[in-house]
């Protein structure tokens, strides 16, 4: 394969102009832990290839399986080995081991041991972490049933104590109290936090956690009782092993109960938690880092769509003047370019929400339970927000790049299937956003009787009549106050149909209910809003020419905001005709302007090739030849006749020939 870099893309990046370097520096840190991802990131994807780890793409589900698990050891090693502490560096090492590729051992960190050290005393951490984190036990986290996933009050499987014995019965009593969906449950672990219905003393006191051991430690069966395998194939996700899990009255000790937040004593008394929804704190977290997951993967999707796009040439904007970038068609720019803005907004969003959650999580530990109800409502809704917008992006990306998005070898279709489960798992995107909505709601009432609010839910006291100042120069205030007034306005609202529902004596659950269109686009806006308000902070703190480029792009992710959801904006004459209009013509400039950057912008994020394992997506843009590299080997390929030539097609084409003989024969009787 040619070593050059393709003409198209090389000028591309001779005509940015701002150092796509500085934003890079931004991204990671700083030129010095730059410098260090990318050590890390090139010496996982040499070591990988001289083990020979094949493109995930030509595996069978299988082989995608057990490569995944040998990756996942590499990556654990690889870390032991360079003793990396730094969470950041870890996530560089983990995107260049399993790009995009779901592995069966992912959640035993993220979801296992963590939710276990947030749940366990002082005492149950100090028996097992040290199990778990040696990878004696192998884990996951057992929440959801075949028939409750969103409804956790519903959950049907039971943990009743036993005083006697001083154990726990751990039982699915029905079909639909079968564990199912949680990821390595059905092959890989040995132990999992399971999400029972704690019964002690014939009282039923709501949903606990519970440490269970399901496979024997050292030769892995499953353990009396225990009925465990994999659901079977999905729409992607192939790697990992999502399970099913019965538990038929199998027995753990008393102190297999994660006892931190509440406890049962030896007779069976029950001590309360100080919040009920201490307990949920492992999703919180997960949602939390869920927006950093989508958002890289819309960043890696866009690096493929803009880099290609400045590659592939075809048709003429003028008649005899050359087939051009399909980059200078306006209709690419404008599907494109908002995704550039996507996945700028909601990387900057994703390290917010995490600070935040580093910053109220050090709060719970000191028994300050203030800021929980914000923490809840924000992560719940930024997770469902920010998955619908990049996977919606991921596929707008797909389809931009026309025949070859559709191929495996473009890498999309393997970013598309990792990220749209984003939108279900951890909580799906609907359920979620309406408890956002309900966060909000109460604050309107807090509103409406008068008291202070937190400083960012300010918005909520709108101003009803108020006139947008917006003009040509889209001024960030200006901006920022139309998703300002659209979110106050529409919670204000859809609060006031609620309380009137319900001062008709409507039952609340159906006011909420006949509401809940409205109640979600109030937790959208907040969301958006949020987004907005944040980009544009971080834009300000940028200088000279990157500064100017990244507030193009914020105004173009403000700006193509609005015109898509105009309706929210105009209704109730907030932004006029006239200013609609004004918007329509400025988003199309400020393509124009951010034209020339497009390819700096997708370069700054500094994915690895092997990273974005896309023959579209290449840093040197030879896309034709690495197209070609991948068809010659698929599987197909290996033979020039295929065995299914002559035991079905050969026979098929006889049976028509001899069948078209007999018409002719008829024919001519
Ligand atoms: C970066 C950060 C830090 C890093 C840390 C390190 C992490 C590493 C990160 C790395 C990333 C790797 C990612 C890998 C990929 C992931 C792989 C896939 C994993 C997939 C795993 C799963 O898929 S695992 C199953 C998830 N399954 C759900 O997600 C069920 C949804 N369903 C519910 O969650 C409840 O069912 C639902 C609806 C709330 C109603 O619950 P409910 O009925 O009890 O509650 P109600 O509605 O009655 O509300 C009663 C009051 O509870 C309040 N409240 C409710 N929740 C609360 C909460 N969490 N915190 C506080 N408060 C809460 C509410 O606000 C009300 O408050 P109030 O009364 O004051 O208004
Ligand atoms: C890839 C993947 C990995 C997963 N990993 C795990 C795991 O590791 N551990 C684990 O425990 N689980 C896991 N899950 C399960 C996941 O958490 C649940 O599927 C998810 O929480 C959604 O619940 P559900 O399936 O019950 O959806 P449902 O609630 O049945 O959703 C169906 C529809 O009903 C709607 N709906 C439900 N309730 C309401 C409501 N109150 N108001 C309005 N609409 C509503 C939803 O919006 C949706 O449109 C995983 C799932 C997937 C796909």
């Amino acid at each position: 394969m040619s070593t050059a870099v393709n003409p198209d893309l090389l000028q591309e990046r001779n005509r940015a102009t701002f150092d796509p370097s500085q934003l890079t520096y931004f991204l990671y840190d700083g030129a010095e832990k730059t410098k260090r991802k990318r050590y890390i990131q090139n010496l996982a994807i040499q070591e990988l290839s001289r083990m020979g780890m094949k493109q995930y793409a030509t595996l069978s589900r299988e082989e995608q399986y057990k490569q995944a698990l040998q990756k996942h050891a590499y990556y654990v090693q690889t870390q032991q080995r360079l003793g990396l502490t730094d969470p950041h560096e870890k996530e560089h090492l983990f995107q260049a081991v399993l790009p995009c590729e779901a592995s069966p051992l992912t959640l035993h960190k993220s979801a296992f041991v963590n939710t276990f050290a947030m749940l366990a005393s002082e005492e149950q951490k100090r028996k097992w972490l040290p199990l778990m984190k040696e990878f004696r036990m192998v884990g996951t986290y057992v929440q959801t049933e075949m028939g409750h996933g969103s409804f956790l009050r519903g959950l049907e499987t039971t943990a009743t104590y036993d005083p006697r014995t001083q154990e726990f019965v751990l039982h699915c009593p029905t079909i639909s109290s079968i564990k199912f969906w949680p990821g390595g449950l059905g092959k890989t672990s040995n132990s999992c936090v399971v999400m029972a219905q704690l019964i002690s003393n014939g009282q039923k006191l709501g949903m606990h956690s519970f440490l269970v051991q399901i496979r024997d430690l050292d030769t892995h069966q499953p353990l009396s009782g225990v009925t465990v395998g994999d659901i079977g194939n999905k729409f992607g996700y192939h790697g990992n092993d999502n399970g099913f899990l019965k538990l038929d009255n199998v027995r753990i000790p008393r102190e297999n109960m994660l006892m931190r937040h509440s406890q049962i004593l030896p007779d069976g008394t029950y001590v309360k938690p100080k919040n009920d929804r201490l307990m949920y704190g492992g999703m919180t977290s997960l949602r939390a880092g869920i927006v950093g997951v989508v958002s890289q993967r819309i960043s890696m999707a866009v690096t493929i769509a803009v880099r290609y796009s400045a590659v592939r040439r075809q048709s003429e904007i003028q008649p005899g003047g050359g087939e051009v970038q399909v980059l200078d068609f306006q209709t690419q720019q404008f599907r494109l370019f908002p995704q550039i803005a996507v996945a700028y907004a909601t990387t900057i969003a994703s390290r917010s929400i995490s600070d935040y959650y580093q910053r109220v999580s050090a709060q719970i530990e000191k028994g300050d339970l203030q800021e929980l109800p914000m923490l809840h409502a924000l992560s719940a809704g930024l997770k469902a927000y920010c998955g619908w917008i990049c996977m919606d992006g991921v596929e707008v990306c797909r389809l931009a790049c026309g025949g070859h998005g559709y191929s495996q070898a473009s890498g999309l279709p393997k970013i598309y299937v990792d990220t749209t489960p984003a939108c279900t798992y951890e909580g799906e995107n609907f359920v979620l956003m309406l408890q956002t909505a309900r966060y909000l709601i109460k604050c309107c009432r807090k509103v409406a009787e008068g008291e202070a609010l937190p400083e960012v839910m300010n918005f909520l006291k709108v101003n009803p009549g108020e006139k947008s100042r917006l003009d040509a120069q889209l001024f960030m205030p200006q901006l920022i106050q139309a998703y300002r007034h659209r979110a106050g306005r529409i919670a204000q609202e859809v609060s006031q149909k609620l309380q009137a529902a319900i001062s008709k004596g409507v039952n609340a659950g159906q006011a909420w209910n006949s509401n809940s269109v409205q109640l979600i686009n109030a937790g959208k806006a907040f969301s958006q809003l949020y987004l907005v308000q944040d980009f544009a902070q971080t834009v300000q703190s940028f200088g000279g020419k990157l500064r100017e480029v990244m507030e193009a792009l914020w105004r173009l992710f403000a700006v193509s905001g609005i015109l898509n959801a105009l309706g929210d904006f105009m209704l109730d004459g907030y932004i006029s005709s006239q200013q609609a209009a004004m918007l329509q013509q400025r988003l199309l400039d400020l393509l124009s302007e951010l034209r020339p950057n497009a390819v700096a912008l997708v370069d700054a994020f500094d994915f690895p090739d092997a990273v974005l394992d896309s023959a579209l997506g290449r840093w040197d843009g030879q896309v034709y030849e690495a197209l070609y590299d991948y068809s010659l080997r698929s599987k197909l390929n290996e033979k020039q006749v295929l065995d299914a030539y002559h035991k079905y097609q050969r026979p098929f084409m006889e049976s028509q020939w001899k069948q078209n003989k007999a018409a002719a024969l008829t024919s001519r009787l």
